[in-house]
């Protein structure tokens, strides 16, 4: 397992300890500091950036070390995704990953001995979560999370691995209330939703592989980084899905398109299917389903769907705007697809319309109404 693992001054002795005792059991560690015991630091920088490793799953669990463990605790746990347990005893560490599937374990470098922290970092590292009658408890957490909507770059919301990851960038942040407005005309709509698209695919290409390259600058020779010979695939959700399609082809060109025809049948809300064309290689291809809205996840779900019937493998899902209902319903029909959205609305109203959202995204794209 790889651990983040960080303290204050006051937890740096135990941190030191507890390092050499990950390595002992084979574990391996990101180290994020304190780096001494004498110069004094603030505890939530060290618990932010490793409350943001966690969440963002670049590491699977957490460690923080302060002098009662309490303000790392604390701090953590400010961070959407990460589920901090104050772990001073082993019946609190081993209770915490049962029943809550907590991710950070936050220690009292001044409370505990070693021995003792060592075996709360075994029982908490080794015990898995039990599910079952805690997941619909864990949800109701989560969901807080989620309306609270001030939520950093990602959250976890299932353990399944598929993540919600909001873009909140300013610049798109900003652009998604202009959107928003009724008042917006349909041509500064469509330019909007093109720009919205290609700066979530900053977010959304985030993992591709890179590889060194030669280059020859006029000064000297250096090794640069260039893309890696990835295959990428953006499929639209015709209609309103292929407003985001040029923003982010302006990004990445050579990533070729595919179309899935899908509408709401505005009685029942399910998904009605009329059109399906992929790319033949479909299955090699990293997928950017595409869709400016995820309401009830009825289309989202049918998308997914034809795209893996069609034998895509490597799916993600690109939305502007979502409801709760909609993230969960994908993550229960797809538990393992990530879903990249710009912003994460209240609720859905009677309608299936999303509350606040922006109306009608078809109908807002091309003028329809
Ligand atoms: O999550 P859901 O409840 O399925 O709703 C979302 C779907 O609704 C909209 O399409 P719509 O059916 O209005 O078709 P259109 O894009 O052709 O207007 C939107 O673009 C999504 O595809
Ligand atoms: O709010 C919504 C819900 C579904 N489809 C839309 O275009 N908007």
């Amino acid at each position: 397992m790889h651990v983040a693992i960080g303290s204050d001054h006051a937890g740096y002795a135990l941190k030191v300890n507890l390092m050499a005792f990950l390595k002992e059991r084979g574990e391996t560690y990101s180290d994020f500091g304190a780096h001494s015991e004498d110069v004094s630091i603030d505890y939530p920088d060290v618990a932010w950036a490793v409350a943001e490793s966690v969440a963002s799953k670049k590491v699977e669990r957490g460690i923080l070390i302060c002098g009662s463990g309490v303000g790392m605790s604390i701090a953590a746990n400010k961070r959407s995704g990460v589920y901090a347990v104050l772990g001073n005893d082993l019946y609190t560490a081993k209770m915490s990953r049962l029943h809550n599937d907590t991710n950070v374990l936050a220690l009292g470098g001044r409370l505990l001995g070693p021995t003792l922290a060592r075996e709360i970092v075994s029982l908490w590292l080794d015990t898995p979560y039990e599910g079952g009658r805690h997941d619909q408890r864990l949800d109701k957490i989560k969901d807080k999370e989620f309306s609270k909507g001030e939520r950093d770059t990602s959250c976890e919301t299932n353990t399944n691995n598929g993540k919600l990851i909001l873009v909140d960038h300013p610049l798109v942040q900003h652009k998604v209330s202009i959107i928003r407005d009724k008042n917006t005309s349909v041509k500064e709509f469509r330019e909007l939703v093109q720009e919205i698209a290609g700066l979530m695919a900053y977010e959304t290409t985030r993992t591709l592989a890179l590889e060194p390259i030669d280059v020859e600058t006029p000064i000297t020779r250096t090794v640069g980084k260039t893309l890696q010979g990835k295959k990428l695939a953006v499929v639209p959700v015709l209609r309103a899905g292929l407003g985001m399609v040029e923003g982010i082809l302006r990004l990445i060109p050579n990533a070729k398109v595919g179309h899935v025809g899908l509408y709401r049948d505005p009685e029942t809300l399910e998904p009605v299917e009329y059109y399906c064309k992929l790319p033949n290689d479909i299955q090699e291809r990293d997928i950017f389903i595409l869709d400016p809205m995820l309401a009830t996840g009825g289309s989202a779900v049918a998308a997914i769907d034809l795209v893996k019937r069609q034998g895509g493998k490597k799916i993600s899902l690109v939305n502007l705007i979502a409801a709760p209902e909609g993230v969960r319903r994908v993550h229960a029909s797809h538990p393992e697809i990530d879903i990249y959205v710009a912003a994460l609305d209240e609720k859905l109203n009677d309608h299936g319309y999303i509350v606040p959202g922006l109306g009608d995204a078809g109908d807002r794209l091309f003028g329809t109404k």
